[in-house]
């Protein structure tokens, strides 16, 4: 039987996220410690555990059809690689930082500087399209340390909190990208795994809805319904039902959970009582 071979970080920041999201897409995988390959007991699915940096060579070889990868790292090294869907988790920026005691007037002031990095060809672009003409210093990590010991000037490094900057007496003075984790798909992927492909993201769509939903209840008023339902659009619209006590509804709906404690005080003042919220666990459109 045909199988999709997907490729997830072995270990680090993608690794546990990559395979919740497969879990909540219903697949679930043979997983032996220190395994590196392992095959789906439920989905026509092989799942290999690489590093992440190595990831854009595998896809681009055709030797595992799809992976769970930052965005940064294909900008890096992927150019030519396409993306199936946005993930939503791993969010984070690859930026430029100086010394908190340099003055910083506009990305010119890299010209002639040493940066330290991890991503060079990010970095190269950025300051070519600036005409800015830098020298890079390449390191594999720790980065933030390069300006304390002497090695460069600035650095180009992942920032999310910004607490490593913080740490070690930086200032990010350029965001060059922003990024989140995404499935990426091999260009040369066979017709046949792209039909399992697909099957795949209808699942993890289904679950990236539900992931932004919420499952909203809530008691009004039959006086008061009019007022409630106008704030809350639902998928299609509310589900109102009647309540045991005369005058009353239940009412039923499906909210934008970035959405919700905006509404929730205008929902209180329109007359709600007794307003639930439950998480939804698929959403299929
Ligand atoms: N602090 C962070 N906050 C959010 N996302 C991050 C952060 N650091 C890294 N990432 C994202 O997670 C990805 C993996 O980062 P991680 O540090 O685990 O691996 P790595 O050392 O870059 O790769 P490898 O697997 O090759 O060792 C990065 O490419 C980036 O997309
Ligand atoms: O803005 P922050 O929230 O502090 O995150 C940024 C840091 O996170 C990443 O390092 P990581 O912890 O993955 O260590 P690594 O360099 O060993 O990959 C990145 O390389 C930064 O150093
Ligand atoms: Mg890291």
């Amino acid at each position: 039987m045909t199988k999709i071979r997907i490729a997830i970080q072995k270990s680090g920041r993608l690794n546990e996220d990559s395979l919740e999201i497969l879990k909540n897409c219903g697949i679930s995988i043979d997983n032996g410690k220190d395994q590196l390959k392992a095959s789906s007991r439920n989905f026509p699915m092989e799942v290999f555990y690489l590093r992440n940096g190595d990831i854009p060579q595998y896809l681009r070889d055709g030797v595992v059809d799809i992976a769970i990868i930052g965005e940064n790292v294909l900008i890096e090294k992927g150019h030519d690689i396409d993306i199936a869907v946005k993930l939503g988790f791993s969010k984070c920026r690859v930026s430029l930082a100086v010394p908190k005691s340099v003055k910083y007037n506009s990305v010119q002031d890299f010209e002639g500087k040493r940066i330290a990095t991890s991503y060079p060809n990010t970095v190269k672009n950025y300051l070519e399209e600036k005409g800015v003409k830098a020298d890079l210093h390449i390191i594999n990590g720790s980065v933030e340390i390069a300006p304390n010991i002497g090695l460069a000037d600035g650095i180009c490094d992942i920032v999310s909190s910004g607490s490593t900057l913080f740490k070690n007496n930086l200032k990010e003075v350029e965001v060059m990208l922003k990024s989140e984790a995404v499935l990426a798909v091999s260009q040369k992927i066979t017709e046949e795994r792209k039909a399992i492909l697909s099957k795949l993201q209808f699942r993890i769509k289904s679950v990236l809805q539900a992931r932004q939903s919420k499952y909203v209840l809530l008691n009004a008023p039959n006086d008061r319904l009019d007022a409630v339902i106008k704030l809350l659009p639902g998928m299609r619209s509310p589900t109102v039902l009647p309540l045991a006590e005369e005058g009353w509804s239940s009412v039923h709906t499906v909210i934008n959970k970035d959405k919700f404690w905006e509404v929730i005080d205008e929902l209180k003042q329109a007359g709600a009582e007794g307003i639930l919220v439950c998480p939804i666990e698929k959403m299929v459109l």
